[in-house]
């Protein structure tokens, strides 16, 4: 394929639109990333590390990973992910999560690998839930990755209702063995990445059987596969479960177990036990076992911020090159980033991207304190986290989910090729909806919590409040927005403490009528869940403000404060109907939130490059640099994008050849059959 073009871009340097962006931004972007990732020392570690992966060609995609096979992708992310072991020693501190967490994101990218579920699901469940002894025998062969492991907790037929999981772990006095078995077919174990083809090792969630008396779920250590032939073990039936909507570079899989027999210490008894004469020993919390669910709900605030803010970085660059379109000079094309309506579309999402990512960071800290707790055998926090994370996770995971859409239809047509990766962001972004406890029942469950505080409040008891729902005994005071964020703060409480109270009523209302409690609970489902939702985006307002409050450098704050303004106003317009319905908002407000708002969108805009640059996403990790830069597409730092996109297409399988079967097969005659 030859073809000249007239119009090439240059190709030496950054393409100027963006060079011009840069310019004008008010702050430094070395310092806004030192405040997104937490200090100077992770914010330059990032920056080290990948540098260093850009030094090091076999870490670099041997090929556009869209255009490869199911096969190929498992194949290739293996291959980085082994490679990346031999270097990693060397590159990262290997007891720092969030370092290894960069660094195989950088370098496998969103396709899912091998080893992604070994740190993230194998290792901790095994670390909390796993006894001194346990950890001597499992913790380091896991850290070396002599063993690789996986979570399998889902089954075919359950995933949100744990109690009911029936793989079973019978106890087995006369042997003092555990047997592991799948008694039906919906009782296969479904859904956990890395089980179906990689995975030798596996925490298995099943329900403990002792005497005959159902214990519920908990969780044992399972070889699954001969360490050597890499063979499944005899009794045991595992395989993957097919392609997805995303993650296709992971073997998610199903396991099956025919009386498969392990020993009584293969059951993770930090917390709990089976003696040997079969007396079970409870833990300190009846939901000790879910603890390692918190864990990883407390990580996606954060995570899922880092999804969308990618996704951000690729259209916000994307958009200040796209000319399209006059607005006053006719002689010149404008940035498309100059539309009002791209802005719109665009900032809020950086906004939440920020905010989800500072509300992480706090989550992540509330989880540190709790294990630390636990391990002293204090459980008190768990109820409050547990109903924090439910909350946290549903409204991130659906709010990135919004905002990354958001950002490919800002890209136009080539926001919907594969050349923006936007799409595979999406897939795996949207997954953190169902994953992890699927969205509506996490909801109900921090509406528990929500219930039980409202009822609280309601018998006169305010003082047993904890520090997150004390505003449900608030008196209604009206503010003026004008006066600032705390006001917009009492706004959204009053929105919440409202909507919590009515539901709480409705459900009162309705047990009272007669309706069963259960029953009474699924009426009312929908208003308990809008609390829930209205709690959580409360709570992340506050982490925001929290958080830009804490900020010394001044052109750091201010920057941030325009993004926070923007937050606050976007939040408030989208929940105005609960405040206007009973006149706490009056319709000048209303009016102010929107000026508000717009105004917001006109100061972020000389910055809006470089807070998306202040991310810091290499274009590896962007999938916008590929085969030692030759590719690079839509998010590239350097914004050469049309040449690229032209590069990327040639590259197609489908131009290797210039006539295809598909052709000769069956167009051809078809078209010749036409003539006769
Ligand atoms: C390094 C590599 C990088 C690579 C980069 C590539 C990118 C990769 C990116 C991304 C990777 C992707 C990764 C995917 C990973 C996915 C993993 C999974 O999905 S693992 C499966 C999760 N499964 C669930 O979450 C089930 C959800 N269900 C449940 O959790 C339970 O069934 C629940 C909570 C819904 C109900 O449990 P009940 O039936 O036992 O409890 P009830 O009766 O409802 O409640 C009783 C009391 O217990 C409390 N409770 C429940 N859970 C609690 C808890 N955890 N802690 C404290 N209390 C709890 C409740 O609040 C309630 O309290 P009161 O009675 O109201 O006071
Ligand atoms: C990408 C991905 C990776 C995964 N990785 C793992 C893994 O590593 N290990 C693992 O064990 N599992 C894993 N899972 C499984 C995942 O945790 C479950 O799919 C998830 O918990 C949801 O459960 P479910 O599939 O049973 O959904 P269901 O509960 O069947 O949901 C179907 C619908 O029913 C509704 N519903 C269910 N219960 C209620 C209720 N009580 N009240 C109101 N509505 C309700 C839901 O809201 C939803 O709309 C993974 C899933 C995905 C998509």
């Amino acid at each position: 394929m030859t073809m000249v073009f007239l119009n090439k871009e240059i190709r030496d340097g950054d393409n100027p639109d963006l060079t011009e962006e840069r310019k004008t931004a008010t702050f430094d972007t070395n310092k806004m990333a030192e405040v997104i990732y937490g200090s100077e020392k992770l914010a330059r570690r990032r920056r080290e590390i990948s540098q260093a992966v850009s030094l090091i060609p076999e870490l670099a995609d041997s090929k556009p990973l869209p255009f490869l096979s199911r096969n190929e992708k498992i194949l290739e992310s293996t291959r980085k992910v082994t490679a990346l072991n031999e270097h990693l020693p060397r590159l990262i501190n290997m007891n720092d999560e969030d370092e290894a967490w960069h660094i195989h994101s950088e370098v496998i990218g969103f396709e899912g690998n091998p080893l992604a579920l070994h740190h993230s699901l194998f290792i901790p469940p095994l670390v909390i839930q796993g006894s001194d002894e346990q950890h001597e025998k499992w913790l380091g062969r896991a850290k070396r990755r002599e063993i690789i492991g996986c979570y399998a907790q889902t089954e075919l037929g359950h995933g949100s209702n744990i109690r009911k999981l029936e793989t079973t772990a019978t106890y087995s006095l006369s042997t003092q063995e555990f047997i592991l078995h799948t008694p039906t077919i919906n009782a296969l174990k479904w859904w956990p990445g890395a089980l179906g083809k990689s995975s030798n090792h596996a925490v298995v969630v099943a329900s403990l059987i002792i005497k005959e008396q159902n214990y519920g779920p908990h969780l044992f250590m399972v070889q699954i596969r001969d360490e050597q032939s890499h063979e499944p073990l005899p009794g045991i039936a595992v395989g993957d479960i097919g392609p997805k909507m995303a993650f296709n570079g992971a073997d998610n899989g199903f396991l099956g177990f025919n009386n498969f027999r392990i020993p009584r210490g293969n059951l993770l008894n930090r917390h709990c036990n089976v003696e040997v004469d079969g007396t079970y020993v409870r833990p300190p919390h009846d939901k000790m076992n879910y603890a390692g669910m918190i864990r990883v709900r407390s990580r996606m605030a954060a995570e899922q911020g880092t999804f969308m803010a990618q996704a951000l970085t690729i259209a916000v660059r994307y958009s200040a090159v796209r000319r399209q379109g006059f607005l006053e000079n006719k002689s010149q094309e404008v940035k498309v980033l100059d539309y009002q309506t791209q802005q719109h579309r665009l900032f809020p999402a950086i906004a939440r991207s920020y905010a989800f990512i500072f509300c992480g960071f706090e989550t992540i800290q509330k989880y540190e304190t709790l294990q630390n707790e636990m391990n002293s055998g204090n459980v008190s926090l768990m109820a409050d986290l547990h109903a924090l994370t439910s909350g946290i996770k549903s409204v991130v995971t659906y709010q990135t989910g919004e905002g990354i859409e958001q950002a490919r239809m800002a890209c136009g047509g080539h926001g919907y090729s594969m050349a923006s990766y936007i799409s595979e962001i999406y897939g795996c972004a949207i997954g953190g909806c169902t994953y992890e406890g699927e969205n509506m029942v996490m909801l109900l469950q921090l509406a528990r919590y929500l219930v039980k505080s409202v009822e609280l409040a309601m018998r006169g008891k305010p003082g047993d409040l904890g520090p997150m729902v004390a505003y449900l005994a608030y008196p209604d005071i009206k503010v003026d927005l004008v006066t600032g964020p705390e006001a917009y703060v009492k706004m959204f409480q009053h929105i919440s403490k409202r909507q919590s109270i009515k539901a709480t009523e409705k459900f009162h209302r309705k047990m009272e009528s007669g309706v069963s409690r259960d029953e009474a609970w699924n009426q009312c489902a929908v208003e308990l869940t809008r609390a829930s939702r209205l709690h959580t985006r409360l709570y992340i307002i506050e982490t925001f403000i929290r958080r830009v409050d804490s900020i010394e450098d001044l052109s750091i704050k201010m920057v941030l404060t325009d993004l926070m303004n923007l937050h606050l106003n976007y939040e408030l317009l989208d929940v105005a109907s609960y405040a206007l319905e009973d006149g706490f908002m009056s319709s000048t407000q209303m009016g102010f939130i929107k000026n508000q708002l717009y105004s917001s969108l006109e100061k972020i805009r000389p910055n809006a490059v470089s807070l998306v640059d202040s991310f810091q996403f290499s274009d590896l990790q962007l999938r916008s640099n590929l085969l030692n830069f030759l590719f690079q597409v839509l998010g590239r730092r350097d914004g050469h994008v049309y040449q690229n996109l032209f590069e990327w297409a040639k590259s197609s399988p489908l131009n290797q050849t210039e006539v295809l079967p598909s052709v000769t097969q069956y167009l051809k005659p078809m078209m010749e059959k036409a003539k006769l």
